[in-house]
């Protein structure tokens, strides 16, 4: 449905995007991601035909980008969409789809069919008094009025509330079930997890990665296995650290080592617990032995996953917004100390 082939634009010498290839196929939802100016608005005005490349090839439905058929069937969402604000939703949809020649029934039907599908209430409230989320609805309603077949959405959800973003991002499934390629640009990744059937990552005018959010995950985030012993393993290589145990409310209970040495180990000692983190299984092995071999015994293993943050840090090398706010990995855990 996209074919975009060594696509560059360039201002005033300033290369906003440095040749890009990529393809996106009729109903798929694909994202592009990046960190600020990473030419992601760039690329997304280009398929809507409002910007021509400097050089390469941008097709869209069969089109070259900005061919007025091809923009008959498409839908843009900027990322600002200023609204007229003395108009209520139902006149400013009304008078967008008489821009585009749709018939009135047609047009009222379609309205209100997208209108629901969004859960817009107040749709005779004037637009200058509804809130931030009410308004973009009313403008992804907009990019609708036509029937497209391809959405080019430029951060559909940035700076909504939880409810309305999971509105915007649920409504965006709904478009790819009705058949519909869309195309948007995110900084929140879990905006993009949720919804993109592939991604490219963009860096300074780069695609620097490509693939399903899972693919990356498996190929740029690294697993940890947090491994909890009753005695520490000695290995050079690794480092360990004592941890409360549950229940522990006294700092010696942390910091007493239990001992194989023959006496009995007091309470604290019995109660000891360290904590040694890994990358790789062969590791979780050799602390199993290590720790067996000092009379211990691995009573824990769990896996870290990678957030799709800690992914893209590593992909870009620098945070995406939002992502110092959370943490590095997700836990998850296993029975693996069974199979360790
Ligand atoms: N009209 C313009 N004239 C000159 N430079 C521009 C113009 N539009 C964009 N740029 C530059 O091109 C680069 C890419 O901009 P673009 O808006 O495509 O990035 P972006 O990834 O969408 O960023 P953001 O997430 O901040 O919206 C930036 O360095 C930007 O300053």
């Amino acid at each position: 449905m996209i074919e975009v082939t060594g696509f560059r634009k360039t201002y005033g010498g300033f290369d906003a995007v440095v040749g890009s290839d990529f393809a996106v196929e009729e109903g798929e939802v694909f994202g592009i991601v990046g960190p600020n100016g990473a030419g992601k608005t760039t690329t997304l005005k280009t398929l809507a035909g409002l910007i021509e490349p400097t050089d390469g090839e941008v097709r869209v439905a069969g089109y070259d980008a900005g061919d007025p058929e091809m923009r008959r069937r498409l839908g843009f969402l900027p990322e600002e969409s200023p609204l007229y604000e003395d108009m209520t939703p139902l006149s400013y949809l009304r008078f967008f789809a008489d821009l585009y020649d749709v018939p009135r029934s047609v047009a009222n039907d379609r309205i209100d069919d997208a209108l629901d599908r969004l859960e817009l209430a107040h749709r005779t409230r004037r637009l200058g008094d509804m809130s931030k989320g009410m308004k973009r609805k009313v403008a992804i309603a907009r990019s609708l009025v036509n029937d497209p077949d391809v959405l080019i959405y430029d951060e559909p959800a940035s700076g909504l509330d939880p409810v309305t973003t999971n509105s915007v991002l649920a409504f965006t499934h709904e478009l790819r079930a009705a058949g519909k390629t869309v195309v948007f640009s995110a900084h929140d990744l879990h905006h993009v997890e949720s919804v993109c059937d592939r991604v490219i990552v963009m860096n300074e005018g780069e695609i620097i990665a490509r693939g399903s959010v899972d693919e990356l995950r498996e190929t740029y985030g690294t697993v940890e296995y947090v491994v909890t012993t009753t005695v520490a393993p000695e290995l050079d290589d690794v480092e360990t650290t004592a941890v409360a145990p549950t229940g522990a409310t006294d700092a010696a209970d942390v910091t007493t080592p239990s001992t194989a040495d023959g006496t009995a180990p007091t309470a604290a000692e019995a109660a000891a617990r360290y904590r040694t983190v890994v990358t790789s299984m062969t590791d979780v092995e050799r602390i199993r032995r290590a720790t067996v071999d000092a009379g211990g015994e691995v009573t824990d293993v769990r896996t870290d996953e990678p957030t799709l943050e800690s992914v893209f840090l590593s992909i870009v090398g620098e945070p995406m917004a939002g992502a110092a706010a959370r943490g590095e990995h997700v836990s998850r855990h296993t029975d693996e100390a069974g199979d360790a």
